[in-house]
C-alpha cells in the first residue's frame, strides 16, 4: 500500500489534490463539494474587498487541449469567504486555504488584516497573478512592484502565506523572482503557475473568438501549459530557500500529478480537469496516482519528490 499524506506548514493532507482557486470555490455549495470529495484540501476563489460580478460572459471555454478564461474576479465579497472559514470545521475538516486577490495594495491589506485578526488556522494566497482585470497588469511580471506589495503584506500580515505566481518563460525572471521571493521568510510557499495569460482561441466554423472579454483573450489551462507549470516548478523548488511549491497546470491524471511532484511539488492543485470532469477527478487522479507509485515502487510522496533526473 501507498501512503499519499502530505504534512507541510502545519497542515495535514490525507492526499496532495485540491482544486485551483477559481475552479468549484466561489459559493458555499461549491466549496462545500470540494470538501465532500476527495480533495485533500480545498482553497477558496479569489476574494476582493467587495462582490464582484466579473467580467462580461462568454467567459470562460473548453478548447482542444484546454481552456481559455477571462472571468474577471467574480467573487462574493472577502466577508463571504472569512465567513465560512469562520464557520469552517478545521479539525475535524480538510485544510482550507483562503485565496486572495485585491484591486489595489490597499485592499489586500485590509483583507490581509481582517483574516489576521480573525486568528483562523486557513493559509492565505495571495494571488499576484490575474490575467484578466481589463487594464490591470500582473502583478508578479513586474518584480519591483511585487518587492513592495510583499514589503507591505508582511508589515500586516505576520502568519505564513503564500502567493500565486504567473506563469515565467525566462531564466532570468525566476532568478529575479525567487531573488524578491526569498527576502520574505514568512512568505513559505508559492503556487505555480495561473493560467498563461491572454492567449486567444479561435472556433474555426464561426471565424470568431470563443470568450466574449477582452476581444477574446484569456488565460489559458489545461495540456497546453503543463511543460510550462513544470517548468515554474522547478526552477522555483531549486531556486527558493525553506519555501514550499505548489504545483498547479495541465493536472488530469495520475500521471501529471506525479510530475509536479518529481520536479518538487510539495502538493498539487486542479483547475480544467475539475471545471470539465466535477470533482469526481479527485478520486480517480488520487488513485492513479497511488497505483503509479505502486508501480514504481514508491510507498511515499517523499520517495520521489524534487528527484526530477537530469542528463
Ligand atoms: O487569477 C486568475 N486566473 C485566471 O485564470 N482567472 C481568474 C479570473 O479571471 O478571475 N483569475
Amino acid at each position: 500500500a501507498v501512503d499519499l499524506s502530505v504534512s507541510w506548514l502545519g497542515v495535514n493532507m490525507e492526499n496532495p489534490l485540491y482544486n485551483a482557486s477559481g475552479v468549484m470555490c466561489r459559493s458555499r455549495e461549491e466549496l462545500d463539494a470540494v470538501a465532500a470529495s476527495a480533495a485533500g484540501a480545498l482553497i477558496t476563489k479569489s476574494c476582493t474587498l467587495l462582490p464582484r460580478e466579473g467580467n462580461p460572459e462568454p467567459r470562460y471555454a473548453k478548447a482542444p487541449h484546454g481552456s481559455i478564461n477571462s472571468m474577471g474576479l467574480p467573487n462574493a465579497g472577502y466577508q463571504y469567504y472569512l465567513d465560512y472559514a469562520k464557520a469552517y470545521d478545521h479539525q475535524g475538516g480538510k485544510p482550507l486555504f483562503v485565496s486572495v486577490s485585491g484591486m489595489s495594495l490597499e485592499d489586500n491589506l485590509e483583507m490581509l488584516a481582517a483574516f489576521r485578526d480573525a486568528d483562523l488556522p486557513c493559509l492565505v494566497e495571495l494571488n499576484l497573478s490575474c490575467p484578466n482585470l481589463p487594464g490591470k497588469p500582473q502583478i508578479g511580471y513586474d518584480f519591483e512592484a511585487s518587492s513592495h506589495v510583499l514589503s507591505e503584506v508582511v508589515k500586516v500580515y505576520h502568519k505564513p502565506f503564500g502567493v500565486k505566481l504567473p506563469p515565467y518563460f525566462d531564466p532570468v525572471h525566476f532568478a529575479e523572482m525567487a531573488s524578491v521571493l526569498n527576502s520574505f521568510p514568512s512568505l513559505k510557499y508559492v503556487t505555480c503557475i495561473n493560467s498563461v495569460g491572454n492567449g486567444l482561441v479561435i472556433d474555426l466554423d464561426s471565424e470568431s473568438v470563443v470568450i466574449k472579454p477582452k476581444g477574446g483573450l484569456g488565460g489559458i489551462g489545461g495540456d497546453y501549459v503543463l511543460p510550462t507549470a513544470l517548468a515554474n516548478v522547478r526552477e522555483f523548488y531549486r531556486l527558493l530557500d525553506d519555501k514550499h511549491v505548489i504545483g498547479c497546470g495541465g493536472v488530469k491524471s495520475g500521471r501529471e500529478a506525479f510530475m509536479h511532484i518529481l520536479a518538487g511539488a510539495t502538493a498539487v492543485q486542479v483547475g480544467t480537469c475539475l471545471y470539465e470532469e466535477g470533482a469526481a477527478c479527485f478520486a480517480r487522479i488520487r488513485d492513479e496516482l497511488a497505483a503509479l507509485m505502486q508501480e514504481k515502487g514508491y510507498a511515499t510522496l517523499a520517495d520521489f519528490r524534487g528527484k526530477l533526473k537530469t542528463m
